[in-house]
């Protein structure tokens, strides 16, 4: 198929596609059983994200399984501070572990140039599922994706998970030529680390910025908006047709200007949006991409047909791409996202 044809892309590009295209936030992951096989088998989440026939394979489950209209790269946002350097572990039930990030001699001693080579193996599991798609699957285009600078400055900055990122935070205050510094380090290595994508073959996408709502409004605008804008700009000035999808979790009322002024061709809307608001607050030729609840998806049932179609209901008649409101929980029967998909796909 076409390129310009693929359900997914023109929604993302603006037009009112219905049914909508659909795919789910970490649709590759511990709810599908064959996903923790090849995770057994990879041993280390790193190890499953740098071989690429694996990543590969996990990235093209979700496809033959329930034939959604975008495949996500198997990856992970932290793979960024990993290829710049900074000692990164996943441990079993912990989440991510990274060497907190704290003063100028740790952010000088990021290797920005070294994220190219260190990524290959993830370009190439770009090619390899680009090549699938095309051979297997012509109606589902490629998703590359990555964190924005913010969310992954809370995860190197904190050193882990957190509720609150308050040590980031404090540090975006009392230091912001330090915090400004590790964020303009991001956004260059960021900005190469999707240029790469697309060059290997992705044909939208999406920057993650899970901890944006932490921050106050003005807060907000310099370290989310304007980060977020520098990349935009620099990918469309070499690729002016790619689709951009941002997801400025729980930003809320910021939701508009976040979207004009970081020029993301659609915005994600976290599972406390109303996407009605979302509607009047961004242009209608932006796409608009969410916002189920990934714990109606656990209920399955009538409890996720009526969550459903109201979202359904809400985005009739204008530019939407349907998926959950934040990642899919591994608890999740994966029988209710074939329900899930029976759905979306009458149009409500
Ligand atoms: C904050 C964040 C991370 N990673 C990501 C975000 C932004 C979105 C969000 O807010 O959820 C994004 C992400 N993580 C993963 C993907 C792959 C593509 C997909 O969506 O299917 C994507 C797009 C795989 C993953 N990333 C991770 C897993 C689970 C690891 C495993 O299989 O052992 C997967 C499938 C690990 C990870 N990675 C991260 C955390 C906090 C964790 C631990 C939580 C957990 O264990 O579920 C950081």
């Amino acid at each position: 198929m076409d390129a310009l044809e693929k359900p997914l892309l023109r929604a993302l590009s603006g037009e009112a596609v219905w049914p909508p295209p659909m795919w789910l936030m970490r649709q590759a992951g511990r709810y599908l059983p064959e996903y923790r096989e090849v995770r057994a088998e990879a041993g280390g989440f790193i190890k499953l994200c740098t071989t690429p026939e694996m990543a590969a394979e996990v990235t093209l489950q979700p496809i033959r399984r329930y034939g959604m209209d975008g495949a996500i790269l198997f990856s992970d946002i932290l793979m960024v501070p990993w290829a710049l350097g900074q000692p990164l572990r996943f441990a079993e039930g912990e989440g991510p572990q990274l060497e907190p990030l704290r003063d100028l001699a740790a952010v000088n001693a990021l290797e920005v140039g070294a994220v190219r080579e260190r990524c290959a193996p993830i370009f190439e599991t770009v090619r390899l599922v680009r090549a699938a798609l095309d051979a297997q699957h012509p109606r589902t285009a490629l998703i590359g994706f990555a964190g924005s600078p913010f969310t992954v400055a809370c995860y190197m900055v904190e050193g882990h998970g957190s509720r609150d990122f308050a040590t980031t935070r404090q540090m975006a205050y009392a230091d912001p030529a330090l915090f400004g510094k590790l964020i303009r380090t991001l956004v260059e290595s960021t900005t190469d680390y999707l240029l790469a994508q697309v060059e290997a073959g992705a044909e939208a996408l999406m920057l993650f910025d899970s901890w944006a709502g932490l921050l106050p409004p003005a807060q907000f605008r310099r370290w989310v908006i304007e980060p977020t804008a520098t990349i935009v700009r620099s990918l469309k000035r070499l690729h002016p047709s790619i689709p951009i999808i941002g997801f400025p979790r729980l930003a809320g009322p910021l939701i508009g200007e976040y979207t004009l002024r970081t020029g993301v061709n659609t915005v994600a809307m976290d599972t406390s949006m109303d996407p009605r608001f979302a509607a009047t607050a961004v242009a209608p030729t932006v796409g608009l991409q969410g916002n189920l609840d990934p714990l109606v998806l656990i209920a399955g049932g009538a409890a996720l047909e009526l969550e459903a179609r109201q979202i359904l209901a809400a985005m009739r008649g204008r530019p939407f791409v349907f998926n959950l409101g934040h990642g899919i929980e591994k608890v999740t029967p994966p029988e209710h996202v074939a329900q899930l998909v029976r759905i979306v796909r009458t149009g409500g």
